[in-house]
């Protein structure tokens, strides 16, 4: 891996919000060259980043980069911004967005790094910002991929994909997010890279619970695999292109987070797979578990599209405490769907929509064309 210093480009970007996640995007973005202002909700982590080049509670023992800054005042934080990242709970953001909208500079791009969709409303991340702050799709950009914050932040090698409709911004987005320790790809699948960061949550959780409930690696296998086309069956009808589901944001994100220890979705689900109720999990997880939240408006997604989703929904009722844990049997389909492995194209409204996709994304590949979800360098 080289070691030469990035060239310093110094563009003046924002993170908002100073968790695991926002501090270590920091830290990529300033080891990437970027002029960086982090904004941190409490005033004492403000400071500890500030001057101590720390965030002790979030990312115990990395040091931060020296040219990192850090406020607890948005309007210091946004001014001049021309780009700003956003890393706080999904459920926060739209109350977050409120605070920001007065301090953005007009031209920004705003940036989500989050995985979750909104409770009430069931929207993904960029579709809140685009309502909130009124911003034009094209100045709007997504991050995901197999991203678990603390091993980013001692520096082991990571790629990620950025997505945006406009294929322009998301490159812009992508040469400041790069560095000697951190790769962004490009896509233009928003939907795809979106609902990809989402979705391996659910799964991550099912990981979990069976491993808790002291099931091995081919039931988990079982379920990463028959996941995964819950993951594309689910996003391909909401509009995605497949391809970006075996990319970064899809398979290599579920790949991750269902194997490690440091994901806070697999660890609330072995702890439901271990006997805990939701209640004293929720209490346990010190920090943003966005799986548990994503469960009921995924599976109400999912019915507005006839999309089956067998796993995630054994992940509801055990979350409920209807499915004894033990019980769980989430690789397997359900009696009345249609038996051998495949995906679920061909049921339902679902079915037609997943197969008009998949058509449209063959032809295209056929024709020579590239595709929307590529990951490309
Ligand atoms: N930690 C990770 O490894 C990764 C996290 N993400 C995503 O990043 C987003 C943020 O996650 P983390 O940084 O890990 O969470 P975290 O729990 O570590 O930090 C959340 C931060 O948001 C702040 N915040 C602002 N407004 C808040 C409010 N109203 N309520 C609660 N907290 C508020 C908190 O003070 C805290 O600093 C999530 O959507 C997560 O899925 C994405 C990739 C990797
Ligand atoms: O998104 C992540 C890794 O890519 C982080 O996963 P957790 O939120 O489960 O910790």
């Amino acid at each position: 891996m080289s070691r030469r210093q990035p060239a310093r480009h110094g563009k003046r970007v924002a993170v908002v919000g100073a968790g695991s996640w926002g501090t270590t995007f920091a830290k990529i973005l300033a080891d990437g060259g970027a002029d960086v202002v982090v904004w941190a909700r409490r005033p004492e982590l403000a400071r500890e980043i500030q001057e101590g080049k720390r965030n002790s509670d979030y990312l115990p023992g990395v040091n931060l980069p020296i040219s990192l800054r850090a406020t607890s005042r948005l309007d210091l934080a946004l001014a001049g911004a021309e780009q700003v990242f956003v890393s706080v709970p999904s459920q926060s953001l739209r109350e977050n967005l409120k605070i920001i909208a007065p301090h953005l500079h007009a031209e920004a791009s705003v940036v989500s790094l989050m995985k979750g969709v909104e409770k009430s409303t069931g929207l993904r991340m960029s579709e809140v910002i685009h309502e909130v702050l009124r911003v034009e799709e094209e100045r709007i950009a997504v991050i995901s991929g197999p991203n678990l914050a603390l091993e980013i932040a001692k520096e082991q090698p990571t790629a990620a994909v950025v997505s945006s409709s406009s294929l322009e911004t998301a490159q812009a987005v992508a040469s400041v997010s790069r560095n000697r320790y951190f790769h962004s790809f490009v896509n233009t699948d928003v939907i795809g890279t979106e609902f990809g960061g989402v979705l391996k949550n659910l799964i991550a959780v099912a990981i979990g619970i069976v491993d808790g409930a002291g099931y091995g690696e081919n039931t988990k296998a079982s379920i990463i695999t028959r996941g995964l086309v819950e993951m594309t069956d689910f996003a391909v009808a909401h509009g995605a292109h497949p391809e970006t589901l075996s990319g970064l944001a899809g398979l290599g994100d579920l790949i991750a987070t269902s194997q490690s220890p440091l994901s806070r979705n697999n660890t609330a689900g072995r702890l439901l797979g271990q006997g805990y109720r939701l209640n004293d999990v929720t209490k346990q997880m010190q920090q943003t578990t966005e799986g548990l939240a994503s469960v009921g408006p995924v599976l109400e997604l999912a019915r507005a599209k006839g999309v089956a989703m067998p796993i995630v929904e054994q992940v509801r009722q055990v979350l409920a405490g209807t499915l004894d844990p033990r019980d769980i049997a989430p690789h397997l389909t359900t009696d009345d769907e249609p038996q051998g492995e495949r995906t679920k194209h061909g049921q339902a409204q679902g079915g037609s929509a997943v197969r008009r996709a998949l058509q449209r994304a063959f032809d295209q590949l056929r024709n020579g064309g590239g595709s929307a979800g590529r990951d490309r360098p």
